[in-house]
């Protein structure tokens, strides 16, 4: 991986998050509402600073944006004369933050709204539900903008919806609604315009009670085992099993419910 000067000289600036805890959900804020939270430098630093410490007690995390929209990407006015290497790093960098939310140790949800352009649709790709609001809308508009995508989203959006899905996003910038966005596996949830904070705080809320072994292999296990042949797959799939319900807390959990102390499934 490359290093440069152009990394090192970023600094991490707080005052583009708002990062509180509620109950066991770390909710992270982008705050630069007045740039519809373009993603600049100093916010890039300082959520990867953000995830990087997230304290024992939390079981969940909430990415959301202050103002009307999660995000409007890249922040262009940051986007520099940068030679080879200094764009590679840039890159890479973003690479970075984004691999701390999709390895992140507890699951993120993205609260989205409004604006959810170029890096930021990049940033909620890396998170592991995405619930939309109404106001939603999606964009890919970096061929207006003469680049192309550098935060991962050639990676993880395809695998959502599809390389010829997002080769059309790309090429014809044409803005995908909410109700798109979930019709083709983009977003896992389409809510009433205003709600998707609640909604995700609800959701992070319910994924904070399971057994932690089951969310690590939720997130560490189930993308390897997708991405497997089937035969490597179904073993990873058995060891990933195995240890699960050995665990104390599985035994403690199937009995609570053999006892009948604990919730039934129930349609919500
Ligand atoms: C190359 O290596 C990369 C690339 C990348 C990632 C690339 C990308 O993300 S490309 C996509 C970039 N984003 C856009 O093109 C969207 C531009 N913004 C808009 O279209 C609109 O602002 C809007 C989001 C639809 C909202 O419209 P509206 O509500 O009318 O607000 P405005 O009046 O337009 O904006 C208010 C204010 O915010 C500024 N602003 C908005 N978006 C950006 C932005 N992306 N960058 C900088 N500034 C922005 C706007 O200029 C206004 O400012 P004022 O000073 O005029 O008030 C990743 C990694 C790589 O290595």
């Amino acid at each position: 991986m490359l290093t440069g000067n152009a990394q090192a000289a970023t600094l991490a600036d707080p005052s583009t998050l708002v990062v509180d805890t509620v109950g066991p959900v770390l909710t992270i804020g982008l705050n630069r509402p007045k740039k519809r939270n373009a993603l600049n430098d100093g916010l890039m630093a300082a959520l990867k600073d953000c995830l990087t410490e997230i304290p024992d007690e939390i079981r969940a995390v909430v990415i959301h944006g202050h103002g009307d929209h999660f995000s409007a990407g890249l922040d262009l006015s940051e986007l520099r004369e940068r030679d080879a290497t200094e764009g590679l790093v840039h890159s890479q960098t973003w690479h970075r933050v984004f691999d701390r939310i999709q390895y992140c140790r507890v699951p993120v949800i993205a609260a989205l709204k409004g604006a959810v352009i170029g890096g930021g649709l990049e940033l909620a790709c890396a998170a592991h539900i995405r619930v939309a609001e109404a106001s939603a809308y999606y964009a890919l508009p970096e061929g207006s903008r003469g680049i192309f995508v550098g935060g991962g989203g050639s990676v993880r959006l395809p695998r959502l919806i599809g390389v010829a899905r997002m080769a059309d996003m790309m090429l014809t910038g044409r803005v995908y609604s909410a109700a798109e966005g979930v019709v083709h596996g983009f977003s896992q949830y389409l809510i009433e315009a205003g709600s998707a904070y609640d909604k995700a705080l609800e959701l992070a809320n319910r994924v904070a009670q399971n057994a932690p072994l089951t969310n690590f292999a939720v997130l560490q296990a189930l993308p390897m085992i997708a991405e497997a042949n089937p035969q490597t797959g179904l073993l990873m799939e058995s060891l990933m099993a195995t240890v699960a319900q050995s665990d104390q807390e599985a035994k403690t959990r199937i009995r609570a419910f053999l006892d009948h102390k604990t919730a039934k499934v129930r349609p919500s």
